[in-house]
Order: structure tokens, then C-alpha cells, then sequence
């Protein structure tokens, strides 16, 4: 057992002495009591950080004494004179009782009037479990259930005295220490775990989510598609068109984001705080920050390395390829670069080897110099041989010429073999022969562990300061910032530069013209993989729709802008994902483009390839689309947790008018005070994380780091617009528990169009019964006003499937 166990354990028995020792009869009163005997209780007994303990917080028109936990409150304690014995019936030992045989009559007043009022506040707070004391006695209790039976129907933990509480120390401590609320151990010590949801209509599917058929023109594109827009990236014969012609300049602001452009600008932002790293962004209005080419050259001389920041997918690696072929171009071809990629590797198991192996080979292919070779480790040891020479074995050359070779040839190998050593040598050879700069680039790491990340770090810190050489180095801001603050790169002074990402819009344009391009001049892809059927004028057509869209349609680039949050990878994802998805009518699409010269995407087609993928169904595992509706508890009004915890995370976070950071505290309190409980809480802060609609960051101003959240566009856009679409709440209402049986029945697995708005307006109806148990008022977000914008494009689906039932 931990050491604070025994330690609370011998707090209790310095608290019996203690409480013996000064029994003043019963005349304490209820501060003196809680001074003298509750806090310690609390304290050095049960172990709860005294920051964690805000005592006489209101609790409706009264106050309750305290609240324990942060930033949730996980616990709260009544606290009652000394002399108000529960007078807990004859024969009550420590153990759980019924709670009703504990309050009978007027002997169980006092303990019942004491329970109902922690009830009261805990309902109104969203907190469970709840003791109440005396300071010799303790009753703890579930104050609030979500099963809608009343909490002093339940049944209860006793301890009758402070010797009982000695006795049983064990069921005391997993019970109302601070580790055992935790563990949530009193709902099943008086057998009350919270029951599951029920079952969503997807645990019921036999075929879930299945696979969609694509027809063949379907897959066809599907395969092109990929060639087009990201194969096509990748040939060397075509790299610089690609760099000129589709590079977007990163940090242009988003013209489409739904959170405020202060949020945008500050995605950087706890990189600046005090005593943090000097960082500059990689781009300005003006072009490349100039500082990263005067650093570049100064960089080898000053020993140090300088570290290209960005988040997954903004376009570390496009912007490297940029700098070294199109933006410093000339500088580059006087230079010797190496780049490696931690990326393709995926076996990697030796982090420095691959570093060097990686170089040697590209020394060799890209610029002729095999290191390996004879004549060539010659010249590079050539002062280790002259020494060798001058040396007791260099006597061999007059008496033993074939040992004398010999052991110069085991110098040389054993030279070689030092993979590190000789590298470097050679490198500080190839830079005094050649006379050209040395860049190494140590890229793609962030798609590996932070483990990884932090020794690719010090690998570059190394490489930076013993070899001649300008290193860069990509990471991820998380893990430059954890590791410069508390690990191990800590002590290094590293020159970084932020890459923040392009917009969206821009660069999906472009990307979509150049792929035009390159198909129109047919051959400069080779010719088109063998099970690809597929017409060229098909995959012409299909990409001069996007283009069309990609100029003038603002509804669909916002939908990406938002959803890819920065993410350019993913941006290009979901529009290969709509190139041959099984889920639009492509066929469709190609004839109307024919016939009119345009086609207009609607949102909600864009969106169902989103929803969907290759599933017939909505799968929260592979969409990038969250369900906002789901719920971990029977509690039909978490459906509105998560649209609630995000807006009130972005109206605080925009208020704050500085980089958007909300506390977990607030968001605890907020949602507690709403009668969400913690688990509730936790349960959709995490999943709103796994799914990108809240980042979360520590921030270190005050002694310890305090969990921050904030806003994200995919957040903002999934509660903002999202919501109100059909396409959605169609796609999510197989995924989410329903918790009224009678609707519950209502929503089947239909598949006709005019049955599934049906059953979709059931579902608005049914979140409109269990909104009507939310207290709506001073909310930042309201579920009637989306079911309103719900219920009319719901009807304007349903005039298109069944015009007689909906047109009304
Ligand atoms: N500024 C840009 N202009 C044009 N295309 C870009 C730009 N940035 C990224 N892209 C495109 O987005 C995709 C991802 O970019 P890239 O691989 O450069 O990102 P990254 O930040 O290096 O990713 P990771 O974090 O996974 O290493 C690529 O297809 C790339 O062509």
C-alpha cells in the first residue's frame, strides 16, 4: 500500500488521540468542529490537496461546506456541529445501510435534513458522491443519480466514529479518499454503477458499417484520383512545376474559419510564453522570413539547429522541398543536402544509424561521392595514414611490404567501420574539397513516437555540434514544447521557425489546376494503371468540376476549410475521398457537367463521402466527422453536452480576446453547474479531443502546468452548421444511444429516402423532448434553435423524396 495510505492511517490515530485528548463535551460549534476535526479528516486523513478544497460554496439558497476536487468537483461534505449526532439507529455498524432506515422518525432528522440539502446541491452541480459529518461520524452516499430513482432511496456508507473509521481504515479510504472517488468505489460499494446507455441502432446491424460498392466508372476515378492529386507530387520529373505552380504560402489566414481570426493567428501561440524558445514564423506577408536564409548560413557556425515547428499536416516537408528547389534555390545547388525522411522508414529501429546509413547512400547517388571507397577513405584519412606512416608499424614497408599493406588496409577498415566517424570525416573532407555548405534535413519524425521525436532532437543537436554541417530538424509543437520545458531538450538553445498552414482553398485550387494540366498533356504520367477502365475525358470532367467549385463555391470550401482544421494532408483526403465515392452519383454528375458546362456540388453530397467513407453506414472510428450526440450515461440530456461544452469554449475563448485557451476548470464548473457529472464531462472532453474539436494544451503560467482547451474550426463548424443538416443527423442517429424506448423503436435501419427523413424528424422530435430537461436559459448554444434550422432542411429533403407527405 502507498505511502499516503499510511499516512492518512496514522493521521487518524494522532486525530483519536487528539479528539479524546480535548473532549469538550459537545459544546464545539460548527466552525470550531470543522477546524479542529473535519479538516484534518479531509486533509491529513483522506489526503485531499488543500487546493483542491474551496469550502462554503453556495448551493442554491444555502452553502454547502465543501467542495472537493479540481478542476472537477468530485466530492462534496456537509459538515455538522459536533454535537448534532446522526443518532444513527441501535445496532448501525460501520457498512452500507438503506438510507431510509437511517432517517426514520424524529430520531433521523437531523441526518435526514443533512442529506437532503447535500441532494439538492449535488443535482444542481452534477456531483455524486456526498458525505455529511460530525467530525465523529460519516455517512457517504450517491447524491445524484442519473437512474431517476431518488438518492435517499438508496442506500448508504456509514461510519459511526472515528474508531470505527480506524477499524475499517481500508473501506474508509477506497471510499472517500482522494484516489478512491477517483476510482468511483462508493457507487459500487453501495452497489450503484451507473448503467450503460442503451444500445445505438449500429450494435444491432448484422452487416455494420459494411462496405459500399463502388460501380466501375466509380473506382476508376477513385484510382485516378489518387494519381492526379497526390501520386503526381511525388515525381521527381515534375517536382519544380509542382513547387512553382501549387505551392500556397503558409500562414495565410483562413477566409472561411468559424472561429475568430485571433484564434487563427495565435495557433502557435504557447510557444511564446515567458522564458520559451525565440520563435519566428517560417512566412510573412513579404515571402520567406529572411532570418531563416541569414540563419541558414550562420547556423553551421553557430552550432546549433534550427527546427521547423508545425502541426500534423500544415506542410513541413512541401515547405522544405519549396525552400531547397524553388525559394533558395541557388543556394541549395551550391550546396551538398542531405535530406532525411523518418517518415517511408517504418521498420526503423536504430534512430542514429538510419541518420547515418541514410546519408552515406545519398552521398553516393545524389552527388557521386561513395564514401566507401578506397581511394576515396584514403583521402579522407589521409593524416591518420601519414601518422601511421611515421608510426613503429610504418618500419614494415622496408622489411614486410605485404604486412605493412595489410595493416594499413585493417586502419583503413577499422576506420570505416566506425559508420559515425567516418561519415563526419568525409563530410569535413567533401566541405574543404568541394567547398560547398552542408545542409542535413530530419524530417517526418512527427509521424513517429514523442520518444523518437526527442531523440531525433538530440541527434540534431549533435549533428549541429560536431559536424560541419546547417541541421534543420521538423517537430511538433507539443513536442518541442514538453520536451524543451521538463525533458530532455531542455538546456539546448534552439533557433525555430513556426510553419503555420496555407489556406485550404488556395491550395486545392491549385492543386486541381496543375492536375488538369498534367492530364491534358497526356504521356507525362506515363500511361494509367492497367485495371483503371476509366476514360481520361471522365477523370477531365470530374476534376473540372471541382475546379469550378473550388473558385466559387463557399459553402463546400468552408465545409473543408473547417473540417481539415490545417490539416492539408487531410483537406486533399477528403477530396479524393469524394473523387469515386460509392456514395454520389458520379455518372450523374459527369452528364449534367456535359450537358450545362457546370454542376454545382451541394454540401450534403460532399458531406455523405465524408460521413460515410467506404461504409454503408456511419462509423465513428474511420470518420472524420464526430458525433456530437453520443452519450456515455442513460441521460437523454448529454445528447446537448458536447455542442454545449464547445461553444461555451469558444465564446469564452473569443472573449478572452487573447489566443483562446479556456481552463478545464471553467468548463468543469460550466457543465456541473448544468447537473452534468464529471464522469459526463471527462467522458466528452476526451472524445472531443480524439476527434479534433477542442486542442488541449498546458499552460505553465502559476507553479503547476493547468490543462487548457480550446476551440478548434472543426468543433466550431460540426456545433455551427453541421447540426442543422440532414445528411448529418441522418449519417449520426445510427451511432447514438436513445434513451426513450418509444423512439427508440421508431428509428430503424430504413434505407428509402422518404423513410429515412422520416425517421430523422423522429429524432429531432425525440432530442426536442430531452432538451425540454435542460434548464435553457444564459446558455451559449441551444439545441431548439438547431432543431429549427434542422426541421426545415429535413422538410426540404423530404419534399424531394416524398412530395405529397411533406409538402406542406
Ligand atoms: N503550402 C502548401 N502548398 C501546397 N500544398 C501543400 C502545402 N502544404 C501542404 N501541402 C500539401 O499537403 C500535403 C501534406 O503536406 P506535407 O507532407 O508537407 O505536410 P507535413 O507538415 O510535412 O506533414 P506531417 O506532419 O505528416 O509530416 C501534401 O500533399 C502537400 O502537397
Amino acid at each position: 500500500m502507498s505511502s499516503i495510505y499510511d499516512s492518512g492511517k496514522s493521521a487518524l490515530d494522532e486525530l483519536i488521540e487528539w479528539a479524546e485528548a480535548n473532549a469538550v463535551g459537545d459544546k464545539r460549534n460548527e466552525a470550531t468542529t470543522r477546524l479542529h476535526l473535519i479538516d484534518k479528516l479531509l486533509i491529513d486523513v483522506l489526503r485531499w490537496p488543500r487546493a483542491s478544497i474551496r469550502a462554503e460554496e453556495k448551493a442554491g439558497t444555502g452553502w454547502i461546506d465543501y467542495a472537493l476536487g479540481s478542476p472537477a468537483t468530485q466530492l462534496i461534505v456537509e459538515a455538522k456541529r459536533e454535537g448534532v449526532h446522526f443518532d444513527l439507529p441501535a445496532g448501525v455498524g460501520t457498512g452500507v445501510h438503506k438510507i431510509e432506515n437511517l432517517i426514520l422518525g424524529d430520531k433521523g432528522k437531523s441526518l435526514r435534513e443533512a442529506l437532503t440539502q447535500v441532494a439538492e446541491y449535488a443535482a444542481r452541480n452534477g456531483v455524486a458522491p456526498a458525505g455529511v459529518t460530525n467530525g465523529h461520524q460519516l455517512v457517504l452516499f450517491i447524491a445524484a443519480r442519473m437512474d431517476g430513482v431518488p438518492p435517499l432511496k438508496g442506500r448508504a456508507l456509514v461510519f459511526p466514529s472515528l474508531a470505527d473509521m480506524r477499524t475499517d481504515f481500508r473501506l474508509l479510504w477506497d471510499n472517500a479518499s482522494a484516489s478512491g472517488v477517483d476510482s468511483k468505489t462508493l457507487h459500487s460499494t453501495v452497489s450503484l454503477l451507473e448503467a450503460p446507455p442503451p444500445e445505438p441502432l449500429s450494435m444491432h446491424l448484422v452487416n455494420y458499417p459494411g462496405s459500399k460498392r463502388r460501380n466501375s466508372l466509380q473506382s476508376g476515378l477513385d484510382i485516378l484520383g489518387e494519381l492526379f492529386l497526390e501520386d503526381v507530387t511525388r515525381l521527381e520529373e515534375l517536382r519544380k512545376d509542382f513547387l512553382r505552380e501549387c505551392y500556397a504560402s503558409s500562414g495565410a489566414l483562413s477566409q472561411y474559419a468559424e472561429v475568430s481570426k485571433q484564434i487563427l493567428r495565435t495557433r502557435y501561440a504557447l510557444l511564446n510564453e515567458e522564458d520559451g524558445p525565440d520563435v519566428s514564423p517560417i512566412e510573412g506577408r513579404k515571402g520567406l522570413n529572411q532570418n531563416l536564409t541569414q540563419d541558414m548560413l550562420a547556423a553551421a557556425a553557430a552550432r546549433r539547429p534550427i527546427v521547423l515547428l508545425g502541426d500534423v499536416g500544415v506542410g513541413k516537408t512541401t515547405f522544405i522541398q519549396r525552400l531547397v528547389h524553388v525559394d533558395a534555390e541557388e543556394l541549395f545547388d551550391k550546396a551538398i543536402s542531405l535530406y532525411i525522411d523518418f517518415g517511408s522508414s517504418t521498420t526503423l529501429t536504430r534512430i542514429d544509424s538510419h541518420v547515418v546509413e541514410e546519408s552515406i547512400r545519398q552521398l553516393r547517388e545524389n552527388y557521386d561521392a561513395d564514401i566507401e571507397d578506397a581511394s576515396f577513405v584514403e583521402a579522407v584519412h589521409h593524416g591518420a595514414l601519414n601518422r601511421f606512416e611515421r608510426g613503429v608499424v610504418g618500419r614494415l614497408k622496408e622489411i614486410d611490404p605485404m604486412a605493412y599493406e595489410k595493416e594499413k588496409i585493417n586502419l583503413l577498415r577499422r576506420a570505416v567501420e566506425d559508420r559515425a566517424g567516418h561519415l563526419k570525416a568525409s563530410l569535413e573532407h567533401l566541405r574543404s574539397n568541394w567547398r560547398r555548405q552542408l545542409v542535413i534535413f530530419l524530417d517526418n519524425i512527427d509521424q513517429r513516437s514523442s520518444e523518437d521525436q526527442e531523440q531525433v532532437f538530440l541527434i540534431a543537436n549533435e549533428l549541429a555540434q560536431t559536424w560541419p554541417a546547417t541541421v534543420f530538424v521538423t517537430l511538433r509543437p507539443e513536442t518541442f514544447y514538453r520536451s524543451s520545458r521538463s525533458g530532455t531538450l531542455s538546456g539546448y538553445q534552439a533557433r525555430v521557425f513556426t510553419i503555420a498552414p496555407p489556406r485550404a482553398d488556395v491550395m486545392l485550387q491549385r492543386r486541381v489546376d496543375f492536375a488538369l494540366g498534367q492530364l491534358r498533356a497526356t504521356g507525362r504520367l506515363g500511361s494509367f494503371p492497367a485495371n483503371v477502365t476509366v476514360d481520361s475525358d471522365s477523370l477531365e470532367a470530374f476534376l473540372e468540376i471541382l475546379a469550378e467549385n473550388f473558385r466559387s463555391n463557399d459553402s463546400l470550401l468552408s465545409l473543408i476549410d473547417n473540417l481539415a482544421g490545417g490539416n492539408m494532408r487531410l483537406a486533399l483526403r477528403f477530396v479524393t475521398g469524394f473523387i469515386g465515392s460509392g456514395h454520389i452519383d458520379t455518372a450523374k454528375m459527369i452528364r449534367i457537367f456535359h450537358e450545362s458546362g457546370r454542376y454545382a456540388i451541394p454540401l450534403h453530397e460532399f458531406l455523405r463521402a465524408l460521413l460515410f467513407g467506404d461504409g454503408v453506414y456511419y462509423d465513428p472510428q474511420s470518420s472524420p466527422i464526430a458525433n456530437l450526440f453520443r452519450i456515455s450515461q442513460p441521460d437523454g440530456r448529454e445528447h446537448f453536452l458536447m455542442p454545449l461544452i464547445l461553444s461555451q469554449a469558444q465564446i469564452l475563448g473569443e472573449r478572452v480576446g487573447d489566443e483562446g485557451y479556456v481552463s478545464a476548470e471553467s468548463l468543469y464548473e460550466f457543465t456541473q453547474n448544468l447537473g452534468f457529472d464529471v464522469e459526463q464531462v471527462a467522458n466528452a472532453l476526451d472524445y472531443a479531443v480524439e476527434k479534433r474539436l477542442l486542442d488541449t494544451a498546458p499552460r505553465h503560467s502559476g507553479e503547476a502546468p493547468r490543462l487548457h482547451y480550446r476551440i478548434t474550426t472543426v468543433g466550431a463548424y460540426t456545433t455551427r452548421v453541421l447540426l442543422a443538416y440532414f445528411a448529418y443527423v441522418d449519417a449520426m442517429l445510427v451511432d447514438t444511444p436513445i434513451v426513450d424506448e418509444q423512439y427508440r423503436k421508431l428509428i430503424k435501419d430504413d434505407h428509402t429516402l422518404p423513410e429515412r427523413v422520416t425517421r430523422s424528424e423522429y429524432f429531432r422530435i425525440y432530442l426536442d423532448r430531452q432538451w425540454s430537461k435542460v434548464k435553457d436559459s444564459g446558455l451559449p448554444w441551444r439545441w431548439s434553435e438547431t432543431s429549427e434550422k434542422l426541421s426545415a432542411d429535413i422538410r426540404r429533403v423530404g419534399r424531394k423524396a416524398d412530395p405529397q407527405a411533406w409538402n406542406y
